[in-house]
């Protein structure tokens, strides 16, 4: 089965969870007392996708304001942003809209984007309503789905929808065992774990 290297990035505010979601999908895992990242770190994760397997060469970055001019370095050559806001931060959904311009500006023209609103076990201090966010993902046709890195909810199905909008290859080649590239870094050694 042909294996499929793409690069995604996480961005969104410092704290609302973008490296949970990521220790969760890659290791099952949560950490209460989680540490910020430090300027990003590099995970992987490969899962079938149709009659294709996707190496996802996973970016967390860093959500700290002053880490923010390093964000095109991850966002670009991505296949796909996932960009996170905390659904009891009304102000880290404010700060997902000004990385939708950015990336809208700066990042590539076929990204894949996906909004994820996460923290959803904490419904009940809820400052972000679901159907807001919703048609805000819609109007700029961004996938749209709320998660619990904590409670493991949606997780998976967050990769899996970014699976699917990515258009399988058609070229012959696809059939043979070769390793195709869709991200234009070369994959790192280094990686950093939760
Ligand atoms: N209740 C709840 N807490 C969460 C969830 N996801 C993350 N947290 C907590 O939120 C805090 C911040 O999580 P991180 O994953 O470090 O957030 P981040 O977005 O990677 O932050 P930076 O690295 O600073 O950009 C930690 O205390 C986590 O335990 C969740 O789904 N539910």
């Amino acid at each position: 089965m042909a294996i499929r290297e793409l690069k995604v990035c996480l961005l969104g505010d410092t704290g609302v969870g973008k490296s949970s979601i990521v220790c969760r999908f890659v290791q099952d895992r949560f950490e209460h007392n989680i540490s910020p990242t430090i300027g990003a770190s590099f995970l992987t994760k490969t899962v079938p996708s149709g009659n294709e397997l996707h190496k996802f060469l996973i970016w967390d970055t860093a959500g700290q304001e002053r880490f923010h001019s390093l964000a095109p370095m991850y966002y670009r050559g991505s296949a796909a942003a996932v960009i996170v806001y905390d659904i009891t931060k009304l102000d880290s959904f404010q700060t997902l809209k000004k990385w939708v311009k950015e990336l809208k500006e700066h990042g590539p023209e076929d990204i894949v984007v996906a909004i994820a609103g996460n923290k959803n076990d904490l419904g009940d201090i809820r400052e972000v309503p679901m159907k807001e966010a919703k048609e805000f993902a819609e109007s700029i046709a961004a996938i749209f789905i709320e998660t619990s890195a904590r409670n493991a909810v949606n997780v998976e199905e967050l990769f899996q929808k970014i699976s699917k909008q990515i258009p399988p290859l058609e070229s012959p080649e696809t059939e043979s065992d070769e390793s195709f590239k869709l991200s234009r870094q070369p994959a790192p050694s280094a990686r950093r774990c939760c």
